[in-house]
This record gives C-alpha cells, sequence and structure tokens, in this order.
C-alpha cells in the first residue's frame, strides 16, 4: 500500500511496523492506535495455521482425523469452522514439531499478564503492591474464540453466523462498576497471589509454536464468509474428490477454491513485490498442497485424472 493512511504522524520506520490488514481498515483511527499499543509493549506469537478447504463430502474432516491418528469411520459434515489448537514444541533436532501434553495454557497466560512486572518480580521474588489498573486479568482473551480448554471448537455455526467472532471474559462477566473498587482491588490481588504461586516462565521460548488447523464446511452456503477468513498467512490444502474429477461442478469448486485463495488472501504490498520480480508469478503464495480423496471410487484412467487436475490447477 503506497499512500500513508490519514491520521498517521510517525515517520516511516515506525509507520512499517503497522501490518497491512490494520493500514487497510476503512476507519481513521486504526493506524494511530496500534501505534499507541505497541508503545505498551509486545510480544511475539508463533502459529502456524493450516486451513483445509473443499467441496462438501469430500472428506476433509476424514482427512483431518486420519492426520491426527483418529477413526475417522463416524464423521459428520462440519458446520461453520471448526478449529484444532495443538500446542507444539517445534525445534527439534529432526525438524519434527512434537504435540506437547499437560496444561500450558495457564502458565502461558499468567507468563503473558505478568509480563509487565518482570523486573520487579525477578528482582523481589514477589511483587510488594499490587497495580490497581490490573484490568488486565479480566481480559486474558485466547487467542481464538473457541474456548480453549477444549483442544478444538468450532468458531461459528450456521445458525449464530451474525455472532461476534471474538468473545472476551470480560463480555460475559459481570461489569466492574465504581461501586465496587475494593471488590475489583481484592479480586485483582487474589488472581495476582495465585499466578505468582504458579511456576511462571518468562523466557521466549523459540522452540514452542502453535499449530492451528482449520476445517472449513463444504457447504457452499458458506462460501460467502468463508472468504472472509482466507489469509496470506496461512498453507492450504484443497481437499478434491478424484472420482469427480470429470464432474463440471466440481471442477468450478475446485477451481473457485484455487482463485479464492489466491486473489482474497494475496494483499496489496504482495502484489507490488510481484511487480517488482521479486517473486514470480509461479510463486504459490500462500502455499497450496492439492489432496486427492476417495481414490477408492475412480473409474477414470489414472492419466485423465491427472491431466484434468494439472490443467484446473494453471
Ligand atoms: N469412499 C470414500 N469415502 C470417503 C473418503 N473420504 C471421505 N469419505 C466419506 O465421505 C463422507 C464425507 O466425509 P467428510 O470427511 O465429512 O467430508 P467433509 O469434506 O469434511 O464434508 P463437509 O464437512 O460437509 O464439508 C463420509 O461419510 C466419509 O466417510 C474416501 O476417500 N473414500
Ligand atoms: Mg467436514
Amino acid at each position: 500500500m503506497s499512500e500513508k493512511s490519514p491520521g498517521v504522524t510517525a515517520g516511516q520506520g515506525i509507520e512499517d511496523e503497522v501490518p497491512t490488514e490494520i493500514k487497510l481498515m476503512t476507519d481513521k483511527r486504526s493506524v494511530e492506535l496500534y501505534l499507541k499499543l505497541l508503545e505498551s509493549g509486545s510480544e511475539k506469537k508463533r502459529d502456524i495455521r493450516l486451513v483445509v478447504v473443499g467441496k462438501k463430502g469430500a472428506g476433509k474432516t476424514s482427512l483431518i482425523k486420519r492426520l491426527f491418528g483418529e477413526d475417522n469411520t463416524d464423521v459428520t459434515s462440519t458446520n461453520g469452522i471448526e478449529i484444532h489448537k495443538i500446542k507444539c514444541k517445534a525445534m527439534s533436532d529432526d525438524g519434527i514439531w512434537n504435540k506437547l501434553d499437560g496444561n500450558y495454557e495457564e502458565t502461558e497466560t499468567h507468563a503473558r499478564l505478568l509480563k509487565e512486572y518482570e523486573e520487579k518480580l525477578q528482582d523481589k521474588g514477589t511483587t510488594e503492591e499490587p497495580v490497581e489498573s490490573h484490568i488486565a486479568i479480566k481480559d486474558n482473551t485466547p487467542a481464538t474464540s473457541f474456548d480453549e480448554s477444549k483442544k478444538s471448537g468450532t468458531v461459528y455455526q450456521q445458525p449464530k453466523i451474525m455472532t461476534p467472532l471474538v468473545t472476551t471474559e470480560s463480555q460475559v462477566e459481570p461489569p466492574v462498576t465504581s461501586q465496587q473498587p475494593n471488590q475489583s482491588l481484592e479480586q485483582a490481588k487474589m488472581d495476582i497471589e495465585t499466578m505468582l504461586k504458579s511456576s511462571v516462565d518468562f523466557q521466549d521460548k523459540e522452540e514452542y509454536a502453535t499449530f492451528l488447523l482449520w476445517d472449513f464446511a463444504g457447504d457452499e452456503e458458506f462460501y460467502h464468509t468463508h472468504q472472509t477468513f482466507l489469509s496470506q498467512d496461512a498453507m492450504y490444502l484443497v481437499v478434491t474428490k478424484l472420482n469427480e474429477a470429470d464432474d463440471p461442478n466440481a471442477q468450478a469448486l475446485f477451481r473457485l477454491w484455487i482463485d479464492s485463495i489466491h486473489c482474497y488472501s494475496r494483499l496489496e504490498e504482495q502484489k507490488i513485490v510481484s511487480d517488482d520480480k521479486t517473486t514470480t508469478s509461479d510463486d504459490l503464495d500462500p502455499p497450496v498442497v492439492i489432496v486427492g480423496t476417495w481414490k477408492d471410487a475412480v473409474t477414470l484412467e489414472a492419466d485423465t485424472v491427472f491431466h484434468v487436475y494439472k490443467f484446473l490447477k494453471i
């Protein structure tokens, strides 16, 4: 994006730190707010997202279950998007990401909340004065919009399609009013004490990462909303039924997904980079892996199937 967003007074260097998603927001204050928030600190997030798309019944959920080593004999059609979140240890010698067991969520949340007081805590081993403005305790919003106590969850479902995606604890908890300052302070103290008793690890562990797998519903009525969730910061599996390789409707849907991924998720800046010959138009950005399912039901010659997809992909 070459145009400078209105309302930004910071120099070019600072503006470079603003993600394109924020720059593209139409309201005038987003960039300004983002830069202000940056001043209050930042944290590294290591997420990798794999998005699985394809027509209804293509076998997306069955494939995911198979990849997870789960039983896939009784799979029901997906409603909305189902997200699986898996904490991994990514930096092993063999390059394999290993799933972490145990309750890492709580200690991770505590570390994030107490990060601001890290120096004090390390100097004194304890905090002397709980900070009154510890409202952040109320806002331990999970990175994703489902209940993180579960390993996976449905983000949005058909009947709730207009429901805001992100729910925060502050939305479900009764608001803290000015009539109860002592109560909220007491609660904050208790929360901090609980956190301090737990083992808080401030080390920024490069080797840990979160693997997010998004299982999209194949129902065509979801397609217009699915587009909203496509981003260039993901990898994609496009699942397609090999036994329908010669079906024009299946071909159209397959092509729609390939086009959507590259059209909606490619942001302005990437296009400029492409024009600059830094990348070529042949680069797959974001990366897409095509997975053929229903091989057991294929009646066409293998060569024919191969040529159909080779043609469709281009
Ligand atoms: N014969 C055969 N059946 C399959 C294969 N893959 C999936 N199925 C079956 O196809 C049906 C649909 O599979 P799902 O995994 O639910 O498909 P999906 O793409 O997730 O479907 P939606 O969530 O509705 O978009 C299930 O009954 C699966 O058992 C395959 O490779 N061969
Ligand atoms: Mg499914």
